[in-house]
């Protein structure tokens, strides 16, 4: 029997804020000559970007703009570069539209089929806002940008455990409105779609409440009875292993001990809260329901560390590694 080799994904690579942790932290990922070889790497930014990455980490960037040559592909976004250098440590409008030039990019070439996969180093949603998007966060803009209609959510990634949201980055004030019958069936149904895709055979997956306690029967609000009940039967009449909700205090203890591949959470912090205790250093966010995966380290710009040298790797390197895991599994299928 021969082995059939998995194929090199094409990965798209942005260096997220300029202001924040980003470049330095995709600098020290390059420096690593496994993760070069694992894929065929196109960085879209510039010289000055690679450059001023490469002496924040210590290591230069190694790249080419030679596909041939074997480095990772330097492509240029088309923006004109501010005369000023980028400031740092600090959400500005130039460093949101640096950011966003480079992701415009990346996602012409998802819409081309000319990458497998994007990894982004973190972003600063003030600095997006500043730079002109309007949408909340970029997971809205890129299905602006990509036409998606369909669910999209945030899923975060520890080993062998994943989330989705139901809302996402709205005020608390919105949560409410958000969480519809058929919004936790998508946000259920795209859960177990992407642990399917990871390679969970028969993903389990619970369900959290939204008020204390469940609700304890109705009296400390009815969106279990009412909504996320319901929604949980339409679940498991889909055929999907589901069970909840349960109590959001205790749901990530359950899941902790290996209880579910995947939890749905109803609202930003009750997810990312539990799983940055359990993973900080290695937390992985996808934006998921896209055409190709779009990965980024869970932690975001850390302008009170950034140029220092501190920033810790392991969310970066993980996403990457997800990028690449996925990446190939769709250039196979492909
Ligand atoms: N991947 C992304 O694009 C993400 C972007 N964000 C955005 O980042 C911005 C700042 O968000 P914050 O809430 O301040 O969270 P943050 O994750 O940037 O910082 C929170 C704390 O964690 C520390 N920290 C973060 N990354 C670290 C690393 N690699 N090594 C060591 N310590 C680290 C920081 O120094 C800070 O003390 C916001 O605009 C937010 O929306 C937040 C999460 C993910
Ligand atoms: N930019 C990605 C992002 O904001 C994800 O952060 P979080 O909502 O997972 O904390």
């Amino acid at each position: 029997m021969t082995a059939t080799a998995t194929p090199r994904p094409r990965i798209a690579v942005t260096l997220g804020d300029p202001a924040g942790v980003g470049p330095e932290l995709i600098a020290r990922l390059l420096s690593r000559p496994e993760n070069t070889a694992a894929a065929d790497i196109v960085l879209v930014s510039d010289e000055a970007e690679l450059k001023s990455a490469g002496e924040d980490a210590g290591a230069p960037i190694a790249y080419s703009t030679d596909p041939a040559a074997g480095l990772p592909v330097l492509h240029g976004n088309g923006a004109a570069r501010p005369a000023a250098a980028f400031e740092r440590r600090k959400a500005t409008e130039a460093g949101g539209r640096w950011a966003i030039a480079n992701l415009a990019v990346a996602l012409d070439m998802v819409k081309d089929g000319r990458v497998d996969a994007v990894l982004f180093a973190p972003l600063n949603k003030s600095s997006l806002h500043l730079a002109g998007m309007r949408e909340n966060d970029e997971l809205r803009w890129f299905e602006e940008v990509l036409g998606v209609r369909s669910f999209t959510s945030e899923l975060n990634v520890l080993p062998g455990l994943w989330t989705a949201r139901v809302t996402s980055h709205v005020s608390i004030a919105d949560v409410d409105a958000g969480i519809t019958r058929d919004n936790v069936v998508e946000a259920g149904l795209l859960l177990d779609r992407v642990l399917r895709d990871a390679g969970v055979a028969a993903p389990r997956i619970g369900v959290c409440a939204l008020n204390p306690h469940a609700g304890e029967n109705g009296r400390f609000g009815r969106h279990e009875l009412d909504v996320i009940g319901p929604a949980v039967g339409d679940l498991a009449a889909r055929g999907l292993d589901v069970a909840g909700p349960f109590p959001s205090d205790t749901i990530f203890l359950r899941a902790r001990d290996g209880a579910f591949d995947g939890v749905l959470t109803m609202y930003h912090d009750q997810g990312q809260i539990a799983m940055k205790l359990m993973g900080f250093d290695g937390g992985v966010t996808i934006a998921g329901g896209l055409p190709v995966p779009i990965c980024t380290p869970a932690h975001g710009t850390a302008f009170d560390i950034t140029g220092e040298g501190r920033a810790a790797t392991g969310s970066i390197q993980n996403a990457f590694d997800l990028a690449v895991r996925i990446g190939s599994r769709r250039r196979a299928a492909a």
